[in-house]
């Protein structure tokens, strides 16, 4: 991607280097210059944020790839000033679109003075450049920040590099509220009605989260709740998703709290299981049938498993007590690429990509939603849109099932086994084929799915890698 502008900032050096900007219609005078006096605030914030992606490795600069001023950052305005800015992260040795880091999108509120009520999204004060004694702040707080959003989704069209389209009309006066998740990305709920998520971390290239649920929207599945409204930046060739507005299913309980809730209550979860199985197997048939399903011919399997074991080596790197189990799950990896050698070939199409207990809801009436199709957020996005087993959701769903069982005192492993069960029959019901038919495939699945986890947890949440190292102890001995 080409940056838009390319102010950089070297924060190791504690040093500022401005190059030349391209001129932005609603940059506002000096908006770009903005960036060096907003750096050792952000350096400060940015790293500590749920939805940062590079824990672990050293921020060594932001540039910016766009910014434009959503409000005015006037200092005489009475309220307050928003400014969107796509900001790349400096990192070394990072980079899955790009060799110098992710680029990151932030709404930054800007405030002479910041209400009590918007305490706790303080950023910190400004101390030098134009906005100098001025409050930056985390914007999705601000209702009058969200409130802007959803009437720029009212009234689409283009600011600057940024593209807001609809494809229904949005009532105007919802309230706005922040949702208090642990997420990879930002919602913000209006009136119960409408859920935005904007991303976090933009990649060139229409986000799956964006081309999936309209996909399945036009397929008629009704197992998804279908994208009302989005936005994009033009900042290169493709285009950078930001945000999807779609239908909030208001009293919906995610399958990972119901599963939890039925362990505390000593109760199978089978119903429930059997009913996800359906609902994967709806979306994957809907998948199939509105989206290319080139089959995984010997070339491509060889492709499939060498990411495998080139994930399972680069986890190993980073996490050592997977090293010892290295041998014992390569022989997972292995078995289909024997398999692949005779010429045995596997169905591919669009899947979820990351399928777990919490991206399920169940409403009121009982009915199951999937959601979030961003696929795993760490892989590279042509690999998270390439057409894929449908095993590789299974393998996430009978991974969450053992999640919840091992997160629950006494553990108990045979709840986890019944789901795993149930789950497989009402997919293979719904589908006309069970997922256990491929055992070496589900299991190079569940395996690749295991090392993923391992890195997530080590990176994101180190006190549940217990979790995801019980599974690699048992997958390593499993026989091949
Ligand atoms: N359409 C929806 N209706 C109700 N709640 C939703 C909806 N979409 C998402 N949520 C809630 O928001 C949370 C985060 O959404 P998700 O798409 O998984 O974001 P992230 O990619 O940041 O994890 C979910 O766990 C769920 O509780
Ligand atoms: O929901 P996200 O897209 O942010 O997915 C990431 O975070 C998940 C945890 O929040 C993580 O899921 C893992 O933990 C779940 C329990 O919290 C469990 O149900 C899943 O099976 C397990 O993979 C997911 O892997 C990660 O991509």
């Amino acid at each position: 991607m080409s940056e838009a502008a390319s102010t950089r900032v070297a924060l190791a050096k504690n040093t500022t280097s401005r190059k030349t900007t391209r001129r932005h219609p609603t940059s506002g005078t000096g908006t770009k210059a903005l960036l060096p006096s907003l750096a050792p605030l952000l350096h400060e914030w940015v790293p500590r944020q749920r939805w940062f992606a590079g824990k672990g490795r050293p921020v060594t600069g932001f540039s910016l790839v766009a910014a434009t001023e959503i409000l005015p950052l006037d200092a005489t305005a009475t309220g307050p000033g928003l400014l969107h800015l796509l900001v790349r992260v400096h990192q070394p040795g990072s980079g899955q679109a790009h060799p110098q880091g992710d680029c990151y999108q932030l709404l930054l509120g800007v405030r002479t003075a910041l209400p009590q009520r918007l305490a706790g999204a303080r950023i910190g004060q400004v101390t030098e450049g134009p906005l100098a004694g001025r409050t930056l702040y985390e914007g999705l707080h601000d209702p009058r920040v969200a409130d802007l959003l959803l009437e720029r989704f009212r009234n689409p069209g283009s600011l600057g590099p940024l593209h807001f389209d609809r494809a229904e009309p949005i009532p105007p006066g919802l309230t706005p509220r922040v949702l208090d998740a642990e997420q990879s990305n930002s919602s913000l709920v209006f009136g119960d009605a409408f859920i935005l998520k904007i991303f976090r971390r933009v990649f060139p290239g229409t986000n799956p989260d964006l081309e999936l649920p309209l996909a399945l929207g036009r397929e008629g599945c009704g197992r998804v709740p279908a994208p009302v409204a989005w936005f994009e930046a033009a900042t290169g060739p493709e285009p950078l998703t930001l945000g999807v507005l779609q239908p909030f299913l208001r009293g919906a309980r995610d399958g990972w709290q119901l599963a939890l809730a039925a362990l505390a209550a000593g109760r199978d979860f089978l119903p429930e299981a059997h009913a996800l199985g359906r609902a994967t197997a709806e979306v994957h048939t809907a998948l199939a049938a509105a989206l290319p399903t080139p089959p995984l011919a010997h070339d491509r399997t060889r492709h499939l498993v060498a990411g495998m074991v080139e994930r399972l080596e680069a986890a190993a790197q980073a996490v050592p007590a997977l090293v010892p189990y290295v041998p014992g799950l390569r022989t997972a990896f292995d078995a289909v690429a024997a398999l692949g050698g005779t010429g045995r070939g596997w169905d591919a199409q669009r899947v979820h990509g990351d399928l777990h207990l919490g991206q399920t809801l169940c409403g009121e009436d009982g009915f199951w939603s999937l959601i979030d199709f961003e696929g795993e957020p760490a892989r590279p996005l042509p690999e998270r849109r390439s057409p894929q087993p449908t095993v590789r959701d299974v393998a996430g769903m009978l991974r969450s099932f053992d999640y919840a069982a091992r997160s629950h005192h006494p553990w108990n492993p045979e709840w986890a086994a019944r789901c795993r069960t149930a789950y497989c029959e009402g997919y293979a019901r719904a589908a006309g084929s069970d997922p256990r038919g491929e055992p070496e495939l589900l299991r190079a699945h569940e395996t690749d799915k295991a090392v993923y986890e391992v890195l997530y947890e080590a990176r994101h949440r180190p006190d549940w890698l217990p979790v995801p190292m019980a599974a690699i102890q048992r997958l390593a001995a499993a026989p091949a």
